[in-house]
C-alpha cells in the first residue's frame, strides 16, 4: 500500500502545481501470451495531457484499452514502454507518491456487506497510511450525502449510495486526480443525473476528474475535453465543443403551412425529405450552407413557415465515424438496451 502524502491541490505551493494533472507519453502495453492466447498489444503509443481542473472523458469501444490505461496510471498494471506522470510525479521515479495522487473509483461495487460506510472509510484511510488526526471520514460522508447512513451495513445501502461510498473511499487520501471508471453503468436515469451533479461538485471543489464511459451523452454533458481511443491508439483528443464541430452536418425541421405530397423542386440544392405532409427535414452542412438559403428556397416554393427547429450532430456521429461504424453502432445499441 502507499504512504500518505499531503497532496491536496490547495495545500501545495504554487510552484508545485503542475499544468497537467496527468501526462502520458508514448505509452505502450503488451500483455504476455498465456495458454493458447498470444501476446496482446493493448496500448500502441498513447500520448495524452489532461489539464489540471478538467473533467476529462475517455471513450472507446470494448477492448479499446481504457482499463489498461487507467490501471497503469493507478499503478495496478505495469506498462511496457513510455512515461506517465500523475500530478507532476513520474510513476517510475516515485511510484508511491504518484499512487498517492490518484484515486480510482472502480466499475464494480466491491465492498464488504457487513462493514458500515464509516468503518470502510476508516479502513481505507488506514491502508493508505493516513494518520488518525488527518482522516476526513466525517467530511467525506457529508460530502457524498451518507452522513445518516454512516453506521448502516453496506448491504442495506441503495445502488446509488454504494456508488457514492466508492467515491468517498477513493478520496480518503485526498488525491488531486480522481478516476471514475464507468460511473453510471447500469444505473437509472434519475440516479445518473444525481451522479453527474456529484461529479460536477467534486470538480468545482478542485478535483481533476477523468472518467470513462460508454454513454456518449454522459461525456457530452460532463466533459470539457474528450479522448477517443480505439485499438490502443488515441484517434481524437479535443475540447468537447471542437470535437462536436467535426461533424459538419445539421438537420432543419420545418413545419409548413399546407400539405405537400413531395419535396418541392426549389429545395433540390439540399438533401430534404418529407417526413409528414407538412413536415420537411432538410439536412445541410453549416460550413457551406446557411439556414436563410433554405428559408429562401421555401419562400420560392410559396410555402409559409409555421415553426422550425435545428438538430446538431452529436458525439455518437463522431464516435461512429472515428471508431468504425457497424461494430461500434452495435455496441451503443446494446448499451442503450
Ligand atoms: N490481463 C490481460 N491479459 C491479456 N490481455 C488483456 C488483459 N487485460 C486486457 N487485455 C486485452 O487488452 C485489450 C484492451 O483491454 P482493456 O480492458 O484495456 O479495454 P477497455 O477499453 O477497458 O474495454 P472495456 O470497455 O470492455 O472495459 C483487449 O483486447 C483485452 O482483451
Amino acid at each position: 500500500m502507499v504512504a500518505h502524502a499531503p497532496l491536496n491541490a490547495a495545500a501545495l505551493p504554487a510552484h508545485a502545481v503542475p499544468a497537467y494533472a496527468v501526462e502520458v507519453r508514448g505509452l505502450t502495453k503488451t500483455y504476455q501470451a498465456s495458454g493458447k492466447t498470444g501476446p496482446k498489444q493493448a496500448l500502441k503509443g498513447i500520448d495524452l495531457a489532461i489539464p489540471r481542473g478538467a473533467v476529462f472523458g475517455l471513450l472507446g469501444p470494448n477492448g479499446a484499452g481504457k482499463s489498461t490505461l487507467i490501471n497503469i496510471m493507478a499503478g495496478l498494471v505495469n506498462k511496457t514502454g513510455g512515461t506517465v506522470s500523475i500530478w507532476g510525479t513520474d510513476i517510475d521515479a516515485h511510484p508511491r507518491q504518484a499512487r498517492a495522487s490518484i484515486g480510482v473509483v472502480p466499475q464494480e461495487l466491491n465492498m464488504d456487506p457487513f462493514f458500515t460506510p464509516r468503518e470502510m472509510l476508516e479502513l481505507q484511510a488506514g491502508l493508505y497510511g493516513v494518520p488518525k488526526a488527518e482522516r476526513r471520514t466525517e467530511e467525506l460522508l457529508e460530502a457524498v450525502g451518507l452522513r445518516d447512513k454512516a453506521d448502516a451495513y453496506a448491504r442495506s445501502l441503495s445502488g446509488g449510495m454504494k456508488r457514492r461510498l466508492m467515491v468517498a473511499k477513493a478520496m480518503v487520501h485526498t488525491p488531486p486526480v480522481l478516476v471514475l471508471d464507468e460511473p453510471t453503468a447500469g444505473v437509472d436515469v434519475e440516479l445518473r443525473i444525481q451522479l453527474w451533479e456529484h461529479v460536477r461538485k467534486l470538480n468545482r471543489e478542485g478535483s481533476t476528474v477523468l472518467l470513462t464511459t460508454h454513454y456518449l451523452e454522459e461525456a457530452q454533458e460532463l466533459c470539457d475535453s474528450i479522448a477517443i481511443i480505439n485499438h490502443g491508439t488515441v484517434v481524437a483528443c479535443e475540447p468537447t465543443a471542437t470535437l462536436l464541430r467535426r461533424v459538419d452536418a445539421k438537420a432543419l425541421t420545418v413545419l409548413v403551412d399546407r400539405d405537400l405530397d413531395a419535396v418541392p423542386a426549389e429545395l433540390s440544392a439540399f438533401t430534404a425529405e418529407l417526413a409528414e405532409p407538412r413536415r420537411l427535414v432538410v439536412r445541410y452542412q453549416p460550413s457551406r450552407q446557411r439556414v436563410d438559403g433554405i428559408l429562401a428556397a421555401l419562400a420560392g416554393a410559396g410555402l409559409g413557415v409555421v415553426d422550425l427547429s435545428t438538430e446538431e450532430s452529436d458525439l455518437e456521429d463522431i464516435f461512429l465515424q472515428l471508431t468504425g461504424g457497424a461494430h461500434a453502432r452495435k455496441e451503443i445499441a446494446h448499451d442503450a438496451a
